[in-house]
């Protein structure tokens, strides 16, 4: 691997199968015939992401976003071809992460045993993330009770303090207030000063064109543009204008 690629994606591809409903499963099972339609979420996406840079992801809901930062995260298989991470890479989004039932304190602390930190890091890492998250004493309430805002706090909190060589970000910084949003930005820098890369999806270009040093377009699953944010995120504006 190239000693300057933080990630590299050859030729991958990721199919859903789809089912009409959970019958169509079980005669699947039962006649060992294929009941599901394929459907291609990414199609032979290649890309190489350099350390040190904040890639911004656009494109339309349902483009491959997420498919493709989940399999970069480590989070699910590749249908056909290879992804290389240099390094650990963690991801932050809306929904995921978190298990509800636990406690925010909780959550901090299975994380970090998952990725196989020792007590004495997870002691000297806990205040960080509570101070981080400003959640306060309700750190010690089940994460169910968190509004989404709340959530995004914790998992950015957690995520950031865990220093991972590769953050990846999926939307949470939309949901939380323009406050903590400036924070973890600031943040953001930090880690790129450290030489570390960010994938970060939003919807707000502004965003993008202020914090990425590049963007990707993804579109219908392909690769549509790669370049710095400023004029990818121009040209993505001005096909929306069109379409
Ligand atoms: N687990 C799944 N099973 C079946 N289809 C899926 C699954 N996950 C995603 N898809 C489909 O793959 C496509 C890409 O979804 P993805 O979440 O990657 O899009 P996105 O670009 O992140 O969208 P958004 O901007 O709305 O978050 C969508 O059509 C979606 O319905």
């Amino acid at each position: 691997m190239n000693q300057v690629n933080a990630i590299e994606v050859k030729h991958v591809s990721k199919y859903y199968r789809l089912y009409n409903n959970q019958g169509e499963r079980i005669l699947e099972l039962l006649t060992r015939k294929p009941y599901y339609k394929t459907f291609k979420a990414l199609d032979n996406v290649n890309i190489s992401i350099k350390k040190g840079e904040i890639v911004g992801i656009i494109g339309k809901n349902g483009s491959g976003k997420s498919t493709l930062s989940k399999l970069i995260a480590g989070l699910g298989e590749v249908t056909s071809g290879e992804i290389n991470v240099r390094g650990k890479a963690s991801m932050i989004a809306i929904n995921s992460g978190l298990n509800p039932r636990l406690t925010g304190l909780e959550n901090i602390i299975y994380k970090m045993t998952l990725l196989g930190f020792s007590r004495k890091k997870i002691s000297h890492l806990i205040p960080k993330v509570i101070e981080f998250s400003e959640l306060g004493e309700f750190i010690k309430q089940p994460v169910k009770t968190y509004s989404s805002g709340m959530r995004s706090r914790l998992g950015f909190a957690i995520s950031i303090n865990m220093d991972p060589d590769v953050l990846i970000i999926d939307e949470a910084l939309s949901v939380g207030d323009q406050e903590f949003a400036e924070k973890s930005f600031q943040e953001m820098m930090r880690f790129k000063e450290k030489n570390k890369t960010i994938l970060f999806i939003s919807h707000s270009l502004p965003q993008i064109r202020e914090f990425c040093t590049k963007a990707l377009w993804i579109d219908e699953g392909k690769v549509r543009a790669y370049g710095d944010s400023e004029s990818v995120t121009r040209d993505y504006y001005e096909h929306k204008k069109k379409s």
